[in-house]
């Protein structure tokens, strides 16, 4: 039986009565990674400040690790790391390391230094005088430090060139084999998270588009040149004079699907 670590159910949330996130339901098994994927604005941070309990819903319930989700805060057993990746620019390295294991009942201090170790980080320097990426670093070391269930991470790779992004990826995907931590990674790039992930929700505005395992999507899938006719299957994009239809590919001599070409489909819809 999957073990089902969150579930989310018709989840809406409306700004100004315009629905920004729409009646979304999807639930993620243990050790999963997900990417969760949609043009800027698609509503990417809405829904995950609702799943850690940060941001009221409209409707809809979500349920963490057995237990609903209020807006009272983050459930226990889930970590979430916040696009703008807080943490405080007058503390060292060190200080920071400190104050993750000083204000959580669960800390992992080896691992977490670790992480700081493999990125090449002297623990004395200033969070001040960090890059962007560099800061990345650190706040997954404070996130994975406190040996979460569930990680959410929102747009956690923009910042990172691609020797350190190749090495966070690395260290997502032993944490999900090793610790069976579930992850939920955000990108409006699909590109980023192509070889981290097993699992994809793709957002459209703000409805969920597809929902599933990677592969199952691209094999619902198949291109076919030109835009006319869709035999066995409905169009849902073209990109570049090439049709990507979702059904069953109708022989071998039609062409599957990548996952670029089914996201971005999804992404630019039928006009
Ligand atoms: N507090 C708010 N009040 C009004 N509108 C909001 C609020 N928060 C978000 N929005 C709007 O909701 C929409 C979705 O925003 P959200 O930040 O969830 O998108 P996103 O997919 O995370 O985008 P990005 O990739 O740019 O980070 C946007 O149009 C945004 O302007």
């Amino acid at each position: 039986m999957t073990d089902t670590v969150l579930e989310v159910s018709e989840l809406s949330k409306s700004f100004r009565r315009r629905p920004v996130v729409d009646q979304c339901s999807f639930s993620l098994p243990r050790g999963s990674i997900t990417a969760l994927v949609g043009s800027n604005g698609a509503g990417k941070t809405t829904l995950m400040s609702m799943i850690v309990g940060l941001l009221h819903a409209d409707a809809g319930e979500v349920t963490v690790l057995g237990h609903s989700v209020d807006d009272r805060g983050i459930a226990p057993g889930l970590s979430y790391l916040a696009q703008h990746k807080p943490l405080f620019a007058r503390f060292s390295i060190a200080e920071m390391l400190r104050f993750g294991r000083d204000t959580n009942d669960r800390w992992d201090d080896a691992y977490a230094n670790r992480i700081v170790e493999e990125a090449g980080l002297d623990q004395r320097t200033k969070i001040k005088r960090l890059s962007p990426g560099q800061r990345t670093r650190i706040a997954i070391a404070l996130v994975l430090g406190r040996l979460p269930e569930i990680v959410l991470l929102d747009e956690p790779l923009a910042d990172l060139d691609p020797v350190a992004r190749r090495a966070v990826a690395q260290l997502l995907m032993s944490d999900a084999a090793d610790r069976g931590t579930t992850i939920v990674l955000s990108s409006h790039v699909l590109a980023d998270l192509v070889d981290v992930a097993d699992r994809l929700l793709l957002l459209r505005s703000g409805r969920m588009q597809l929902n599933g395992n990677t592969e199952d999507i691209v094999n619902e899938h198949y291109v076919v040149r030109g835009t006319t006719s869709a035999p066995d299957g409905e169009i849902v994009g073209v990109i570049g004079g090439t049709s990507v239809i979702r059904g069953p590919r109708p022989d071998s001599t039609v062409l599957p699907a990548t996952l670029d070409d089914v996201v971005l489909a999804h992404l630019s819809g039928v006009e």
